[in-house]
């Protein structure tokens, strides 16, 4: 077993998205004090860090993964295409995949993720419809349990109207904390929907559906706020691209309902903007949540990637930054919109507890280097170091002392 990373004392000199300049002292997991820099402190090689030159923020979290089959599209080879096409392809080629596979790709995207600074992950496993439905979630339960020091890891069953009962009871029996589906792909989409919900309910379970991955096809989650919002077990909706393209008065009345019931919202930019929208070969209407009239009815709003190099998304890094630009130039957000979509509106679509660099929150941190959150999203930088549960857990770095000149000189944010 190896040893777990040091824990860490004071971050110096780090930079907020607000501008200012703050030490951050931690106390174990937790954020003790975030106090005006002291340039003349001294740095404590063996538990601080110089964040001199970093814009840290809330470490993002991802509320919506398949970790389970991330990193196939090369092995897979499927066709572009949309929704039903990419569930075919992954069918297929799922078929031949092995526990160990599973557990192989489902590690390195989540080691991706981590390194670009998320260090919460809520993915969804497929329970299969054949001769081992289980095996994906044993796969993922595995992974979970052997990085639970460096990230946390949420799993979601994710089955539909082919999977019995029994297989969901079986996920959750083996450690499966959510329980999953998309009903909206099922021949009677509201019966799935309550089979789904009657499931969750008699487990005392959460619950985070797919809902309504569409831009005209049923819309489901009226019913699905209505039925839970008496719950206390937490419940989330995933996707909700047909929210998108409702009339305004429409829209209205099922954003109102989101809100009463407390149902939060997880909008997945780079998966929906590949995967719907195809038929129209001019002005695509694309796959993106009605993010705006969300945020201005008080509905919590979470922002993942989705699928990353698989059947039905053939790009994406793992890097939340990316999903925020999305949601800045797509969806038009604001740049600290975007920011608390990726952070603690995903943490709290996850249902987690708060995190950041604000006194008593939990010590998730990812420092990149930029001079503003505007450079941090825009630029992306790959230099980053990342902060879970008070310790430093991965970290990239430049060799700025080796940089030619010139090449510093042209590049600012290479230069201390
Ligand atoms: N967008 C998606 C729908 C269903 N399954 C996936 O993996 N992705």
């Amino acid at each position: 077993m190896s040893s777990l990373p040091r824990p860490l004392r004071v971050l110096r000199s780090a930079r907020l998205a607000d501008g200012s300049l703050v030490d951050i002292t931690l106390d174990g997991e937790l954020v003790a004090a975030v106090t005006p820099a002291d340039p003349a402190a001294e740095i404590d090689e063996a538990s601080d860090l110089d964040l001199r030159g970093y814009l840290v923020v809330t470490a993002p979290a991802e509320p919506h993964a398949h970790l389970d089959k991330a990193r196939s599209w090369d092995a897979a080879r499927p066709p572009a295409g949309d929704l039903v096409r990419a569930i075919e392809s992954w069918r297929a080629f799922a078929a031949g995949q092995t526990e160990d596979d599973i557990a192989a790709r489902a590690r390195a995207q989540a080691l991706e993720n981590l390194a670009a600074g998320t260090t919460a992950i809520r993915t969804h496993v497929d329970l299969f419809a054949d001769h081992d439905p289980l095996r994906g979630v044993r796969a993922l339960v595995r992974v979970r349990d052997e990085l639970a020091a460096l990230i946390d890891i949420q799993l979601v069953a994710l089955g539909g109207e082919w999977v019995p009962d029994d297989v969901y009871e079986g996920a959750l029996d083996l450690g499966v904390d959510i329980v999953g589906g998309a009903p909206h792909l099922a021949t009677d989409p509201h019966a799935e929907l309550h089979r789904a919900l009657d499931i969750a309910e008699r487990r005392g379970a959460p619950v985070d559906l797919h809902t309504d991955e569409s831009l005209d096809g049923p819309l489901t989650i009226v019913s699905y706020a209505n039925r839970v919002a008496a719950w206390s077990q937490p419940r989330s909706a995933g996707h909700c691209v047909r929210l998108g393209t409702l009339p305004a008065d429409e829209l209205a009345e099922v954003v109102a309902a989101v809100a009463a019931a407390d149902l939060r919202i997880i909008t997945l930019p780079i998966t929906n903007l590949y995967l719907q929208g195809w038929e129209h070969p001019v002005s695509t209407p694309r796959g993106l949540t009605a993010a705006r009239a969300l945020l201005d009815a008080g509905v919590v709003l979470g922002a993942g990637a989705d699928n990353v190099r698989d059947p039905f998304n053939p790009v994406g890094r793992g890097d939340a930054l990316e999903t925020a630009s999305l949601l800045v130039t797509a969806g038009h957000l604001s740049l600290d919109e975007a920011l608390t979509a990726i952070t603690s509106g995903a943490r709290a679509a996850m249902w987690l507890p708060e995190a950041g660099p604000v006194v008593g929150a939990r010590a998730e941190l990812l420092a990149v280097r930029a001079d503003s959150l505007g450079e941090a999203i825009a630029s992306g930088s790959p230099d980053r170091l990342v902060i879970h549960a008070g310790r430093l857990v991965a970290r990239t770095t430049i060799h700025r002392d080796i940089a030619p000149a010139g090449v510093a000189a042209a590049s600012p944010s290479l230069t201390r």
